[in-house]
C-alpha cells in the first residue's frame, strides 16, 4: 500500500500567517506570542554537538570494511536520534525543481492557495506536480533502504516483522516559517515527536531552524547541502523496543529571513499493528510498549495537542525494571 498525503503546513493558518509576513510589522502581535519557551538555545560549533553524518554509498557498498558505516547509523539512532544523509542518490536536479515548486507554490496569492487547503488530502492539491511525484517515489525507496539497515543493526530477525512500517504510509508536510521581527517571543513549530516510523526533512531555501533537544538542550542542526536530515518517529521508537528514540524537536524562525521545509513522514499502513517487533522481546528485555492497532494509534494521537511525547509515554508498558522516562 502506497498512500500519500500532502498537508499543507501543520495548520491552514499558513496563508494568513504569510499575509502577516507582508505587512512588515515591527513586533509580534499578541496572540502569536509564545512565553516561557524552553530551556536557552545552546549553540556550539564542535562537531560533538553536530548531529551525524551518514554516507548512504558507504551503508549500501558490499564491502565488509563499510561496516563501520552501519555502527555509525546505529550509533546515531541509538545516541541521537537523529543523522543527516548524505549521497542518497536522489538526483539533485529533482530536489532542486521540487525546492522550486515549493518556493512558487508559497508565493501564489492567499485565494490560490487556500484553493489546495481545501482540497487537501492528496498530492493532486499540489497541482499534479511530476516533480513531486518523483521525489515521493525516490524517499520512498530512500526509506526503505534505510529501514532494513535499522532493523538489521537491531537483530531483527526477520523483514516481516517490519512490514507494517516497510509497507506504509507517506505523507508530506510543507512548512513555511515567515520571517519575525521578534524570534525569541515565539516558535515557528512547538516542541514535538514525529509519529512517523522515520521523517526525511528537506531544508527548501537555505535558512536554518530545527532544533533538536539533547541532553536537555536544544542544538540546533546545520544541515550540509542537498542532505536529508532524518530522525527517528514514535512508532520506530515502538518497534524498537525503545532501543532507538524518537526525539523531541523544533522550529525556530529567523528575524530576516522566511523557510521553508518539506517533512516527508514514512509511517505504518493502517490496516496493521504497532508493537515491539517479536523478535526484540525476550526475557531480559520485555516489551515496553503495548501492541495496538494503528487506526486506534492515531485515534488517540489526533485527540491529543502536540506535547512533546506524551503521547507515547501513554502506550508505555510499565516494566519492573522498565525504564518510564
Ligand atoms: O521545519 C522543520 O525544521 C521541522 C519540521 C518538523 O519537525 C515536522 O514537520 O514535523
Ligand atoms: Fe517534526
Amino acid at each position: 500500500m502506497d498512500t500519500k498525503e500532502i498537508l499543507l503546513g501543520r495548520t491552514m493558518a499558513v496563508p494568513f500567517v504569510q499575509e502577516l509576513a507582508k505587512k512588515a510589522l515591527t513586533s509580534v502581535p499578541p496572540r502569536y506570542v509564545l512565553p516561557d519557551q524552553d530551556p536557552p538555545i545552546i549553540s556550539h560549533n564542535s562537531s560533538s554537538t553536530q548531529v551525524p553524518v551518514i554516507d548512504m554509498k558507504r551503508l549500501l557498498s558490499e564491502d565488509f570494511m563499510m561496516d563501520s558505516e552501519l555502527q555509525k547509523l546505529d550509533h546515531a539512532c541509538r545516541e541521537w536520534g537523529f543523522f543527516q544523509l548524505i549521497n542518497h542518490e536522489v538526483s539533485s536536479t529533482l530536489i532542486e525543481k521540487v525546492k522550486k515548486e515549493t518556493e512558487e507554490f508559497f508565493k501564489l496569492p492567499i485565494e490560490e492557495k487556500k484553493k489546495y487547503g481545501q482540497k487537501g488530502g492528496d498530492v493532486e492539491g499540489y497541482g499534479n506536480s511530476e516533480a513531486l511525484e518523483a521525489y515521493s517515489a525516490e524517499l520512498k525507496n530512500v526509506s526503505g533502504k534505510i529501514l532494513k539497515l535499522m532493523g538489521k543493526n537491531l537483530r531483527i530477525m526477520d523483514t516481516n516483522e517490519m512490514t507494517t512500517m516497510l509497507e506504509g504510509r507517506q505523507a508530506m508536510s510543507f512548512n513555511y516559517y515567515p520571517a519575525c521581527p521578534e524570534p525569541e517571543q515565539v516558535i515557528g513549530l512547538a516542541p514535538h515527536s514525529d509519529f512517523s516510523g522515520l521523517t526525511i526533512l528537506l531544508e527548501v531555501n537555505d535558512v536554518q531552524g530545527l532544533q533538536i533537544k539533547k541532553d536537555e538542550m536544544w542544538i540546533p542542526v546545520k544541515s550540509l547541502p542537498d542532505a536529508f536530515i532524518i530522525n527517528i518517529g514514535d512508532t520506530f521508537e515502538i518497534l524498537s523496543n525503545g532501543t532507538y528514540r524518537s526525539i523531541e524537536h523544533r522550529a525556530t524562525v529567523n528575524s530576516l529571513k522566511e523557510r521553508m521545509s518539506i517533512a516527508t513522514f514514512c509511517s505504518p499502513s493502517l490496516d496493521g499493528e504497532i508493537g515491539p517487533a517479536p523478535s526484540l522481546v525476550t526475557p531480559e528485555t520485555p516489551a515496553m510498549f503495548r501492541r495496538i492497532g494503528v487506526v486506534d494509534y492515531c485515534k488517540g494521537l489526533f485527540s491529543r495537542k502536540l506535547d512533546g511525547k506524551s503521547y507515547l509515554d501513554a502506550m508505555r508498558i510499565q516494566n519492573e525494571e522498565g525504564n518510564s522516562n
